[in-house]
């Protein structure tokens, strides 16, 4: 059997020093298989974006085991992308140039910066906006730009941040659109942190419900709608059935908080 792209095993996180401890992630167990799309979700605090954040090797943790392709993790990588829901983009650079930045930094040659992050931005169909500055995109278009930037150095992983939650809901759909469409036509793993049950049940292969106080996971849904994904789904009996699941899931975990 071929090795899980994400692996974590009994894994632990605490913050703060003696007094004011935080458990923010107990015994944490996810696998991600190659190609994968998972959310992760859960109440406010459940400890989603610090899970996030340790895979991307932005921060460590206290114990388990982490490993992509059954590698430890150590730190930040090229084989991981991450997109944060704030758009990170440098303003005095034009959206093309945002990527090729991030290539130059990566050690791409000069020469094949343009070209790549060319075909990025058409990736995010951004081609118009090319030589526009950030200033001048919308929320929606900046955060093309930030995924274009992401994909650009072809990591094996994409980690996401409620990527579309600063979006308006119809930007937000397209995004999401967009993003499945991607997805399908360049297969990735993905692991996706966001707090709307619909998002995560239209663009998930399976969704991590998470409880709070501490951080653990509580519950896993399988979404076995078809592929390719389409808006109409989102009001059938079997996508509106899963939304609840997960929602019940989510309020069943949220509770956990009040009974410590
Ligand atoms: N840098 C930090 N120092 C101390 N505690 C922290 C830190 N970052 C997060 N926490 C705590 O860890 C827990 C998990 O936080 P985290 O931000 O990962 O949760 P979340 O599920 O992503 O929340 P949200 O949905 O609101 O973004 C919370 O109790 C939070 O207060």
């Amino acid at each position: 059997m071929s090795e899980s792209k994400l692996k974590i095993e009994g894994l632990d996180k605490w913050y703060g020093g003696r007094k004011n401890r935080v458990h923010a992630l107990s015994s944490i167990d996810l696998e991600l298989a190659d190609n994968e799309f998972v959310s992760l979700v859960g109440a406010s605090g459940c400890g989603k974006s610090t899970l996030l954040s340790i895979v991307a090797g932005l921060q460590g943790f206290d114990n388990g085991v982490l490993l992509t392709d059954g590698a430890p993790i150590v730190g930040p990588g090229l084989d991981r992308g991450v997109v944060f829901q704030s758009y990170t983009l440098l303003p005095w650079l034009t959206a093309q140039q945002n990527v090729e930045f991030a290539l130059q930094a990566a050690g791409l040659p000069t020469a094949e910066c343009r070209d790549v992050a060319r075909h990025h931005i058409e990736l995010v169909k951004l081609a118009k906006f090319a030589d526009a500055f950030p200033s001048l995109l919308s929320g929606g278009m900046k955060q093309r730009v930030a995924i274009a930037r992401a994909l650009s150095y072809r990591p094996k992983m994409l980690l996401m941040d409620e990527p579309f939650g600063a979006l308006d809901a119809l930007t937000r759909h397209q995004m999401q659109e967009l993003l499945t469409q991607i997805w399908e036509e360049h297969r990735l793993t993905v692991l996706f942190v966001t707090h709307d049950v619909e998002e995560a049940v239209y663009l998930s292969d399976r969704i991590v419900a998470m409880s709070i106080n501490p951080g653990r996971i509580n519950a896993t849904f399988h979404v076995g709608l078809a592929r390719p994904r389409s808006q109409d789904m989102i009001a059938s009996s079997e996508f509106v059935a899963l939304q609840k699941k997960v929602l019940a899931a989510i309020r069943a975990g949220s509770q956990s908080e009040l009974e410590h």
